[in-house]
């Protein structure tokens, strides 16, 4: 069985619907945007620590911790997954139009 990003965005998507009391998801979304939002940047910190550390497996769980609270801010905030990967194509595709340019000298 393979988990993806998609799969977790609709999983959120489904728990804003159910009560705080069922839900983790829930009850940071009903504690509002701010709320969210510290809580993935205390995620990011947690991420940053445990990338310097040499426990690969702590990163991972914090890496993970890190996604999965910034898809609720994400969904908190109306974004979904696609607006992310269109921009990083727009972007890749304007570093392609230099690397091209830049080729050309
Ligand atoms: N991926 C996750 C996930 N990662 C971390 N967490 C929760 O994030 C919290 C992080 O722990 P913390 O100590 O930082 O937070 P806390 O002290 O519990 O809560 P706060 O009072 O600090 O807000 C834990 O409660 C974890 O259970 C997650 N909770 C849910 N998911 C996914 O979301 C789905 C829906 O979860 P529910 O909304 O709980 O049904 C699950 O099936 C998973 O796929």
């Amino acid at each position: 069985m393979t988990f993806t990003l998609a799969d977790l965005e609709k999983r959120i998507s489904e728990r804003i619907h159910t009560t705080a009391a069922e839900s983790y998801t829930r009850s940071l979304i009903d504690k509002g945007i701010a709320h969210c939002a510290k809580k993935m940047g205390e995620e990011a910190f947690e991420t940053a620590i445990a990338a310097v550390q040499e426990d690969k497996g702590r990163f991972v769980s914090e890496a993970a911790d890190l996604i999965y609270h910034l898809m609720v801010l994400m969904e908190a905030r109306g974004v979904v997954l696609k607006d992310v990967e269109a921009e990083l194509e727009r972007r890749t595709a304007q570093s392609g139009h230099a690397e091209k340019a830049s080729r050309k000298g």
